[in-house]
This record gives C-alpha cells, structure tokens and sequence, in this order.
C-alpha cells in the first residue's frame, strides 16, 4: 500500500479500535509497521536495524542493571532527575543521562524536561517479573545467539542447522551445552525464562478457549481417586494450567505441571494454585503419569525433529487409550508468515537448531513418533473475519468438516471434491469422481485434465474455506481442519506467542490459534497438500487421504518405501466404494522392539458416534496375485515360547519374511473387525471387538508366525503407518470417527484365496467374482464380514458355567476354576479364577466377548521376554489356541503383550464381561 492509503487504514483501523470492533487492534499494529517501512529511507533502514534496534536493546538491559524502571515507577507519574536516577547504584550522571535520553527517543520512558523523565505504560512493564524476565533472557541469550547467526551459517556453508547442541547459541557462548542445560546453570536466567514464559502469550486467545477441555476431561474421575486429568509437559511456572484452573475450577481429576527439576524448585508454593501439582520430570525419560490429555505448549519447537519425535514417545508412554496428545505450536503457513512468526523460527534456530513447522511437517513429525494427529483446532479469528455471516459459515465450516471426518473420505456434507471443489449432490458423487480419474486437480498420475490456473484454484479454495482473511496470507490455513486425526493444536502469537501460524495476520496481533489435522486431510487442505507433497511421503494412488499403508517402521517415516496404498472405504458409501483397496507393499526394514500402539486422537465424543456406528470397512488386496509367494509354503523357523527356542518345521531366515508382507482381509463392521490373517498350517485368525468406545484388534496367531509377521494398523486418514504391532496382540485404539483402523498384513504372503481360506464356508461369492476384475486386474470385492467362529464360552470353561443366569457367585471349582457372576448395569460380569489356567473369549450370536485377567502376583517375563504384569493389572486375553507345545492366550495390555503361557494362567483372575449372560454351548 501507498503512504497516503496506510495511513487511511491506519486511522480506520484506530476508529475500530475505539468502536470496539473485534480483531481491529490486531489489525493495528502490522499496518504501523507497513508505515515505517514506506516512509523509512534505505538509509534510515541501516541505523534503526544495525544501531537503533541493538541499542534498544542494550539500554533497556542496562536501565534494569541501574533500577532505572523500578525508580521511574516509584514515582507514580511524577518525573524523576537524571540525578536520582543514578543513585540506586551509583553511577556516573553523565552517563545515566545519555542512557536516558537514548530510552526516551525509543519511546520506553518519557522525557518530561531538561534532565526529567517519568515512568511509560512499557517501563512500567519492564519492572514486571514477566516482561522483566523477557528482558533479561532477550538480550543476555536470545539476542546474542541471534547475532552469531552469520559468521555461525557461514562457517557451515549454510546448511540448515540440525544438531541441537551446535547451534549459534553454542559459538555466541562457547560452549557444548544445548540451551536448557545451558541456561540451568545460571539461576538468573532460569528465573527469568521462566517468568517470560508466563506472560509471552498475554493477549492471544488462550488455548482453553477453543479446545474443548470440558469435553476431553470429562469422563476423569474425581481427584480424590488420584485420576490425573492434565499433565502440562515443560509447563514451566504453571502459568498455563493456572488459567485452566480459573476458567474451569470445577474440573474433575489432577492437574499436574511437570518441568526441569531447577524449575519446579523455582515455583513458589505459596504462589501456586494448590490445584497444581508440580513434578520434576524430564520429557527425554518415560512419562510417568497417566493421563487424559498431555499438554505441550511451545515445547515441540524447541527441538530438531529427532528429539521431538523422543519426547512424543516419551510422553505417549504415560497415554491411556483415550489419553490424548495436546501440542500447542505455532504453524507456519506457506506464505504470508508474520513478524513474530518468522522470528520465533529464525529464534529457535539460534538456541538450539530447532525451527517453526508447516503443517506438512507437524504431521510428518507425529506420525513418525507413532501417533497420530486427531484434529486441529484455532481461535475463531477476529481479525479475518468480522462479519456475522463469516462468523456462521466458520460454525458451519466446522460442523461440515465433522461430517467430513466421519466419512473417512474427505468429501464433507457439502459432497465438493477435495481436489477440485466441484459439487455433487450426493456423497458418493465426489468418489466415484476420483475413481474415475475425473478430477483434474486430484494428484494422480492419470488425470486427463489440465488443473486450474493458480489463481482460479486459490479463489476457489479460498471461497470453500469459508471466512478468510483479506490479507496476503490467503495460503495459511485457517479453517479447523477436522479431519480426524490425532491431536496435534497449534499456536500462533506475537513473539512466541502460542498459537498456530497459519494466520494472515502479523504475528503482534494474532491471536488466532489454529489447530493442525494431519491424518486424512480436510477437504480444504488438499489443494494446498497436494501441491507440496514430498516425495519421501507415502504416495497416495488415487485417494491418497484414505490410504492405509505399510510403514517399515514408525521410526523411520521420512524414509518410508511404499510401492502401493491401501485404502479404506466407508461401507455405506456406494458399493463400489468397497472394491478399492490395497496393495503390495514393500517392507524394507522389519520392524522390531516394542510394539505397542498409540496414537493421540482428538475428538469430541458427543460429535462421533452417530457416525461411526454407520461405517463399516473393507481391506481388500487389489491384486491377490502379486502376493503369492512360494515363501508361503517354505518351512517356517517355529519360534517355541514355552521353551524360549526356535525350530520345528525349518529355518526361515527372517530376511526373507521381511522382503515381502501381503494385506489380508479385514473387514470392520459395526462390532467387529474379522480378518483373516494367514493360512494353516501357519494359520492364524484375527478378530476384533469393540468395545463402547475403542476397537480392540485381536489376532490369535500360530506362533510360528512370530518372527514372521508383523500387523501394522495404519491410519484410515493419515496415509502412513501408527506403528507396527505384534500379531498376537490386542491393540486398542480410540473408537473415533478418526480411528478407523487398519490394514492388516504380515510379512509373509498369501493370495487371496490363501487369505480367504480360515473363512472359505463365509466368503461372499462375490469375492471370488471380482477377484481379477478391477482396474488394474486388482481384485473387486463388496462388502462382507468374516467372522471366525470363535468358541464359546462353555467350550472355554467347560468346568466353571453359571448355573443360574441369575446366580451370583456361582462357583464350579471341580477344576479349580471359579466363575462367578455378577449383574452390573450394563450386563454380567464373569469373574473367574482360573488356578489351572483356563480362560478365553466367549462368542454368542457371533459376536465375541472380552475377557480380561488380573494378575494374582507379579510376572515378569513370558518366554519371549514381551510380558512384564505387576499383581493388580489388568490384561486382557484373547481366544487360547494350541501352538507348538503349548497353549497359549495372547494379551495385551498396553505394554503387556505378547503370548500368555497357560502355566501363568494360575495367577489370573479374570473378568469376563459382556453385554449378556451366555448361554451354554
Ligand atoms: C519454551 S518453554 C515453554 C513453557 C510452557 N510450556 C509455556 O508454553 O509457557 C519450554 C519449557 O520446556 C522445559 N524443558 C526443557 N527441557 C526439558 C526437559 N528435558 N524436561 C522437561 N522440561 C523441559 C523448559 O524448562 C521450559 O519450561
């Protein structure tokens, strides 16, 4: 803009400011800056950076060296001679006074005559523990480290900097220390951070206001049950969940701040909200706590991606299955980044080689550390929006966006390609489009048609996206991207303000947090994703959002290798939406170690399950026969658990089972998720539950797959793998709309027919039908669950059946094994005691039922060293089957998982719940 029209704007904007127009101050200050930019000579230019800008600096640290500010104050308002200013310590008048001139001319305290001055709304501030703080840690590491930028680039050929403890920081200071260990040492710096980091989001929206905290934490149970509801991770002071506390002091379950050992002993307890509780921990150890939501603000960005991904696996340890991951960060939009934004990311360089993320990046980097982003949420922003009718289509952005999510397929109720933007009038209109190659803008090697120019398609997607800035930023995104996937809530906000970058705004005025999807992009998004998608991400086919791939190993994304893409498909989307699918990938490492899954998922329970009782889900390999292998016939290396050895029928060199995997049948209905998962004689049946809320996915596996198999579940939404998991496990993830698990494969291989075979009396015909057919000779199936036939419970516990449906505490111990019952609200509960060692899944009417043990004493490893039970837990068992020479009962509870030996039977209690008491046989 012309001089002349900045400041036309300028006086508009301060006549909405004085009118109270909402988001007008914000508007304000960025619009200044364009001002003094345009009057600014080149010249002028050099000295208020070089000069000005670093004196500012430097007298400002010098006036809190000298008590300047806190003299000024004490003034209340009246002025303060050069004289007096000088006597708290001593120093030279002369001096003292140019100081003080220098400080008035930058506007910081207030000349008020010939060697007066009086305090300013600013110095006043600077007397302020917060902007004190700010003050002292601005200028004594962040800017000096900022100052080593040059020579520090220049003397690593300007490479992007990576290595958190050889960043400027570490030559400015010369040392080796990273900045936290750093700055530990000097208890004035602690203090002083610390304080900063209470007040640098003063201002911006704070995040409780559009984060549905109530609705994530209200299941937790009170406190006095010792539930801990919120864990803020590197939560400094506890400035972030004092205000949580004043906003919702009724909140049920603990609150806990946990940071730096120096920094929880700098809390004052007596300046803490009992409330709190504070911890020492540090997030590169195991998170200690269970919890329903781990708060993360501004850490993640202090951090090169290879600890990020630490600290999120170290945190997801303390995660429950419907625990949540809270990241609150900034996001960087493609273009039109603001002052504060862009400085905190240069800033971040400088103390420790870490860095502001994109979108892309967030969710690259989640979904590395086996998680996955749920959903993003921001601030309604004022700011760009202002009118009512902007503020309606933002609400009905986000309920459209819902809709979105709960489909799995991108397309919200609005049915508008996610590409293109072309309406359809039914859902399945926007599908069948993509299927068909039709869309000219989805990233597909087939499209016949020319995209829209650039321009059309950015007024396009700013036209779909609802209210939007009238800034040059138009590329952010500043929707709520619901497109269920795990949590990940950023931030953007003026200097390290805490909220999510992709705001139009300049960053002094933002207050727009803006929460971040990764997982199946929204709608919205996909124009923007598509055009930077990188090549080291799965490769999406056809329907890229959908994919469920196979990742090699959760903790090498960025290097995944992918020759094909599964995809989901809701059931009740038209027929044919059930004929894509899958793939033969490529396992390129095996995956081994731990494999547990977690993932962060936001959602809000009211908002999911109406929709996701509808969905139903089908895996089909699209081509069965680039999947038979004669590796399926080799004899297997028999892994025996019982004794710890290998042998039976043969070696089979694990490097041979990971050069190839095959997807197997998987199909998720409303109640269960069957799948078929081998063929004997290494046969192995999977079945799934579900609970009321999560998916439990059990499979039941010869042991001979050990070493051969792994299942991965991999996102519905997001395109790459959560992480690899061991077969014989159950894996509970949240039941959300998000959720949806899965493909399921091993590294062994099998056709279709292979794969069918455990179900053969259950296949539907037209499996077989459409095997062959399809657009590349890929298999085309329609919907049809497998469900094995699991026992049932007499057959289990041939010795322990109730007597009575309504007897409680039936006892038939003639083996030792005690079943009792008991009515509960929502069914019976079967509590057995199995001293010899029964125990089991009841199946009635094809559904299967959840049995779950207790441990009588603690154990700690089963023969393969995956079961580590302390007395008191709780695990879960899955249908006993006879592998080698034993019988076995696969569990998982969270991290106990793996094969359950018979003999430790004599130690579990069990819980058998379901929703009705069986029946015999
Ligand atoms: C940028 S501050 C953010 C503080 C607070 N979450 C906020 O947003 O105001 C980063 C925090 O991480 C903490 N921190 C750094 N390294 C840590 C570690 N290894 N374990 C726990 N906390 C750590 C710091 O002490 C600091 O409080």
């Amino acid at each position: 803009m012309e001089t002349t029209q900045l400041i036309e704007a300028i006086t508009q904007c301060n006549r909405d400011v004085s009118n109270g127009v909402p988001g007008a101050r914000e508007k304000l200050l960025p619009l200044t800056y364009q001002l003094s930019a345009s009057v600014e000579t080149p010249t002028q230019m050099i000295w208020s950076t070089f000069s000005t800008g670093p004196l500012r600096a430097a007298t400002v640290r010098i006036a809190i060296d000298l008590d300047i500010f806190e003299t000024l104050k004490a003034a209340d308002g009246g002025s303060t001679s050069i004289l007096d200013l000088a006597k708290p310590r001593n120093a030279s008048p002369d001096l003292v006074r140019r100081i003080a001139a220098f400080l008035a001319s930058v506007d910081v305290i207030l000349e008020t005559g010939v060697d007066a001055y009086s305090a300013t709304r600013i110095s006043n501030a600077l007397t302020t523990p917060g902007i004190l703080g700010g003050a002292i840690y601005g200028h004594d590491i962040m800017s000096r480290s900022m100052w080593e930028i040059p020579s520090y680039l220049s003397k690593r050929s300007y490479q992007n900097p990576s290595n958190p403890v050889d960043a400027p920081l570490q030559d400015a200071f010369n040392t080796k220390e990273h900045f936290f260990p750093y700055i530990s040492a000097n208890p004035l710096l602690v203090k002083s951070f610390a304080d900063f980091m209470g007040v640098y989001r003063d201002g911006k929206e704070h995040w409780t206001t559009f984060y549905p905290l109530r609705e994530r934490l209200q299941h937790v149970p009170d406190s006095s049950s010792g539930a801990i509801a919120l864990v803020d991770v590197g939560g400094g002071l506890g400035h972030d969940l004092a205000t949580v506390l004043a906003q919702h002091p009724d909140l049920s379950g603990k609150l806990v701040v946990q940071d730096r050992k120096e920094v929880i002993d700098s809390i004052d307890p007596a300046k803490l909200d009992a409330g709190i509780h504070r911890e020492a921990h540090d997030f590169f150890s195991p998170q200690p706590r269970k919890a329903k939501l781990f708060y993360l603000h501004s850490i993640l960005h202090d951090w090169d991606d290879e600890n990020c991904i630490k600290i999120l696996q170290n945190v997801s340890k303390g995660m429950d299955v419907d625990s949540r991951i809270a990241i609150n960060d900034l996001l960087v939009p493609d273009r039109g980044s603001s002052r504060s934004l862009t400085s905190m990311d240069l800033g971040m360089m400088a103390l420790g080689s870490a860095t502001e993320r994109t979108e892309r990046q967030w969710r690259q980097l989640v979904e590395t550390a086996g998680l996955r982003v749920t959903k993003v949420f921001r601030p309604f922003d004022p700011s760009t929006s202002t009118s009512k009718k902007d503020t309606r289509a933002y609400r009905s952005h986000l309920k459209t966006k819902r809709h979105a999510d709960n489909a799995g397929l991108a397309p919200p109720s609005g049915f508008s390609c996610q590409y293109c933007e072309q309406n359809f009038t039914r859902k399945e209109g926007p599908i069948r489009h993509l299927e068909r190659n039709q869309c000219p803008k989805a990233p597909n090697p087939k499209r016949k048609h020319e995209s829209l120019d650039s321009r059309a398609d950015d007024a396009k997607r700013r036209a779909c996206v609802g209210p939007r800035s009238d800034s040059t930023a138009s590329d952010d995104i500043d929707e709520d991207i619901d497109s269920g996937y795990g949590g990940l809530y950023a931030r953007e906000g003026a200097g390290g303000g805490p909220s999510i970058a992709s705001s139009s705004k300049s960053p002094e005025d933002s207050t727009t947090d803006h929460t971040v999807s990764a997982g199946a992009p929204s709608p919205y998004e996909y124009p923007r994703k598509a055009s930077n998608v990188s090549a080291d991400m799965p490769t999406p086919v056809q329907l890229p959002p959908l994919s469920a791939v196979w990742s090699p190993e959760y903790s090498t994304a960025p290097s995944i290798s992918h020759n094909a893409t599964s995809y989901l498909l809701p059931a009740h989307q038209s027929p044919t939406a059930y004929s894509h699918t899958a793939t033969s990938s490529s396992l390129t490492r095996a995956t081994t170690g731990d494999s547990e899954m977690t993932e962060t998922s936001w959602y809000n329970p009211a908002e999911e399950d109406e929709d996701d009782e509808k969905q139903s889900f089908l895996i089909m390999p699209n081509n069965p026969r680039s999947m038979s292998s004669p590796a399926l016939h080799t004899p297997r290396q028999v892994f025996d658990p019982t004794t710890g050895h290998t042998g039976g029928e043969g070696p089979r060199p694990l490097s041979d089972a990971m050069e190839r995997m095959s997807l197997k049948n998987v199909v998720m209905n409303n109640h269960s998720i069957d799948a078929a998962v081998s063929k004997t004689p290494d046969s192995s049946a999977a079945s799934a539950t579900r609970g009321p809320s999560r998916f439990s996915l059990a499979t039941s596996t010869a042991t001979s797959d050990y070493n051969a198999k792994r299942l991965s579940f991999t996102s519905l939404l997001g395109g790459s793998s959560i992480k690899s998991v061991h077969p014989s496990a159950v894996y509970s993830v949240p039941h959300s709309r998000t959720a949806s698990l899965l493909t399921i494969g091993s590294r062994s291989t099998m056709s279709l027919d292979e794969m069918a075979a455990p179900f053969a009396s259950e296949v539907d015909p037209e499996l077989r039908d459409h095997r062959g057919k399809g657009d590349q000779g890929e298999g085309r199936i329609r919907r049809k669950v497998f469900r094995p036939n699991l026992p049932s419970i007499s057959s289990l516990f041939p010795q322990s059946r109730p007597r009575s449906r309504d007897s409680n505490n039936t006892d038939d111990s003639s083996e030792g094994l005690t079943l009792t019952s008991s009515n509960r609200a929502d069914g019976v509960q079967w509590d057995l005691l199995a001293p010899t060692g029964s125990a089991g899944t009841a199946s009635k009417g094809g559904k299967s039922h959840q049995l779950w043990v207790r441990a009588l004493e603690d154990h700690s490893e089963d023969a393969r060293g995956a079961l580590t039970l302390r007395k008191g837990d709780e695990i879960q068992v899955l249908p006993h089957h006879r592998s080698g020479n034993g019988e076995w009962y696969g569990i998982n509870q969270d991290s106990k998982k793996g094969f359950f030996p018979r003999k430790h039977c004599a130690v579990l209690q069990g819980r058998l719940y379901h929703p009705t008491i069986p029946e015999e046989g």
